[in-house]
């Protein structure tokens, strides 16, 4: 066909994965693909908390700049790490069918899940932290950042019990430990599971090859569970949860805010008509904030500019 799509990914082995996977659906339908790794500050700055690094879309700015540069034509990204809000000139092309949206916890033996020993979870995630903490409110929670790579080794060298990971990206890199226990308790990241392509809004060329690749039900659940996200967050990172979960027609939808520290826990549960879910993600977080989640929200705010 005409030109060749020049894919941008980050350049970890879960981003290449989901990278390549839309490169052979590219190319099965006759697209000529190339992709084009780049690092992204996200994965360069590994000794700070993310929250602490105050840029939401740290993993997907250095793609953006590629592709209104005109450097690549489109964007891989896993659709949790991409702010709600795209830059002006890049606009959501296709969201691929959803893999497994839960957490789960990796670990060195789960006795200690049993007992009253006090045990050390670690992940760099505010969401898991806050809903560990609530569950486990003796245990310890420790920072951890790095790429699903990274964390994995890291794990085996502290001296921790275990650490939480999507299910989906170990999966993806056929890490997944037999023994990793499924959190089906803890609400997921918003579009956790799911991979988002972007392209420019003015390339029709790509957007027509794109949507090809889009699946209607994904989008549905992932939109609704952003717009939850987007109506609670106002540009801070919180320990958010959401999932919209589409059977027969209904939808099944779960939103969720945590204080950090777990103690505090606000959420909602929805069920749907399909028909019906024009704005349930905005009006299930606008219950939320009514629900004393305005509050919450601007304590985490306060606690939040204190940290750094
Ligand atoms: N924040 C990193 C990240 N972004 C997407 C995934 C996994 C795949 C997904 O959830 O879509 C991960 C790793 C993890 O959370 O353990």
């Amino acid at each position: 066909m005409s030109k060749i799509i020049r894919i941008g990914t980050r350049d970890s082995e879960l981003a290449l994965w989901q990278a390549t996977t839309v490169q052979q659906k590219l190319e099965e339908l006759g697209y000529d693909t190339i992709l084009v790794p780049t690092k992204s500050m996200g994965d360069q700055v590994l000794d700070k908390p993310l929250y602490e690094l105050g840029v939401t879309g740290i993993f997907t700015k250095t793609l953006d700049v590629a592709l209104l540069k005109g450097n690549i034509d489109i964007a891989v990204h896993s659709m949790k790490d991409v702010p709600t809000q795209l830059p002006k000139g890049i606009v959501q092309a296709a969201v691929l069918e959803r893999a497994i949206t839960h957490d789960i916890l990796v670990h060195k033996g789960s006795g200690f899940l049993e007992s009253d020993t006090p045990a050390t979870i670690a992940t760099g995630s505010l969401r898991r932290r806050a809903q560990w903490l609530n569950k486990y409110p003796n245990h310890k929670v420790v920072d951890l950042r790095g790429n699903v790579n990274t964390r994995l080794l890291k794990l085996i060298e502290n001296d921790w019990q275990g650490a939480i990971f999507a299910q989906a990206g170990l999966e993806r890199i056929k890490l997944l430990p037999k023994d990793a226990i499924r959190l089906d308790w803890m609400i997921p990241a918003p579009a956790q599971g799911a991979m988002l392509v972007v392209a420019k809004e003015e390339d029709d060329f790509t957007k027509e090859a794109l949507s090809k690749l889009n699946h209607s039900g994904t989008e549905i659940s992932t939109t609704i569970e952003r717009e939850f996200l987007r109506t609670l967050e106002g540009g801070c990172t919180a320990p958010i949860g959401a999932l919209a979960q589409i059977k027969d027609l209904t939808v099944y939808f779960e939103g969720v805010v945590f204080s950090l520290d777990g103690k505090q826990k606000i959420d909602i549960k929805k069920e749907v008509k399909l028909s019906d879910v024009k704005d349930l993600g905005k009006t299930s977080a606008e219950e939320v904030l009514q629900k004393g989640g305005d509050k919450l929200m601007q304590e985490i705010r306060n606690e939040n500019s204190t940290v750094h």
